[in-house]
């Protein structure tokens, strides 16, 4: 569904007066999602995971240099995101929760959504699928705690039904209750058949719910590994990054040394 073939991301920054130089920021990433799979896209902050999303929306400001090919379902990308695909066909929830409309309450919000994107469903399934009451779309954001107004901000991606949903950190600062909420919002998306790129820092939480595990470190991937490998003492992972981290995490006794 969505293939990522050598990408590259730098930004001209001036290096002196005059002369611009590129900084490399995202370098030889090559990847695809299969329709019906959620695959986490996992590394430490400035790793490069938010680059990677704007570079397949086409969001990156105007001094960045990219390189390489992003096609989703066949058609390419290079020029950014056909009107027609925006939300209906992908969709991004972004890493910020400020995207929300702070003048608007939560149905009018979910509703331009549903509208914009064609959606077939009502506002109140899009609410429950995430867990969230109907009480929920008389709210306006600055009355929703973090937790629901990520789940709000998912709510609205879905509102297209898209195939292939990115969502940004979308388990950041929750509790494990609504972090739960989250990731089952985002099974669901992937057993109805789309295809989900879940980009998280947290590889225990990311673990039970996806199915490959892409690992970025400083802007480059560094593994790429079936979910069910990340069991035992993790001899099943090819990539020593992914066994080092797997075996650094609490439940695992915090080694090091792998
Ligand atoms: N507009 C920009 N101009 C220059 N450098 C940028 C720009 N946006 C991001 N970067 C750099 O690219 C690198 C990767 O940033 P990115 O936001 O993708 O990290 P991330 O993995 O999403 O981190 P986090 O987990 O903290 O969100 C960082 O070093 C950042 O400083
Ligand atoms: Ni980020």
């Amino acid at each position: 569904m969505l293939r990522i073939e050598d990408l590259s991301v730098g930004f001209l920054c001036y290096d002196g007066l005059l002369r611009q130089r590129e900084v490399r920021r995202l370098s030889g990433l090559t990847l695809d999602l299969q329709a019906g799979e959620i695959l986490a896209v996992i590394g430490a902050s400035g790793a490069g995971k938010s680059l990677l999303a704007h570079a397949i929306f086409g969001l990156l400001p105007p001094n960045a240099v990219t390189g390489g090919k992003i096609t989703f379902q066949g058609q390419s990308l290079e020029n950014g995101v056909p009107e027609g695909l925006l939300g209906r066909k992908m969709a991004l929830v972004p890493q910020q929760i400020t995207h929300l409309d702070p003048l608007a309450r939560v149905g009018a919000q979910l509703a331009w959504a549903l509208r914009r994107t064609k959606g077939a469903a009502s506002p109140e399934e899009l609410l429950a699928r995430y867990d969230l009451s109907p009480e929920t779309a008389r709210l306006y954001p600055s009355q929703l705690s973090g937790g629901m107004a990520r789940r709000v901000l998912l709510a609205i991606a879905a509102a297209g039904a898209p195939d292939l949903l990115i969502a940004d950190e979308p388990t950041a600062g929750l509790d494990p209750e609504n972090r739960d909420r989250v990731l089952s919002g985002l099974r669901h998306h992937a057993r109805g058949g789309g295809a989900v790129l879940l980009i998280t820092h947290d590889l225990a939480a990311a673990l039970p719910c996806c199915d490959r595990v892409a690992l970025l470190c400083d802007g480059e991937m560094c593994g790429l590994e079936a979910a069910c490998d990340f069991t035992g003492t993790g001899a099943a992972l090819r990539s020593l990054y992914a066994r080092a981290l797997w075996l650094a995490l609490p439940e695992n006794g915090f080694l090091t040394d792998a």
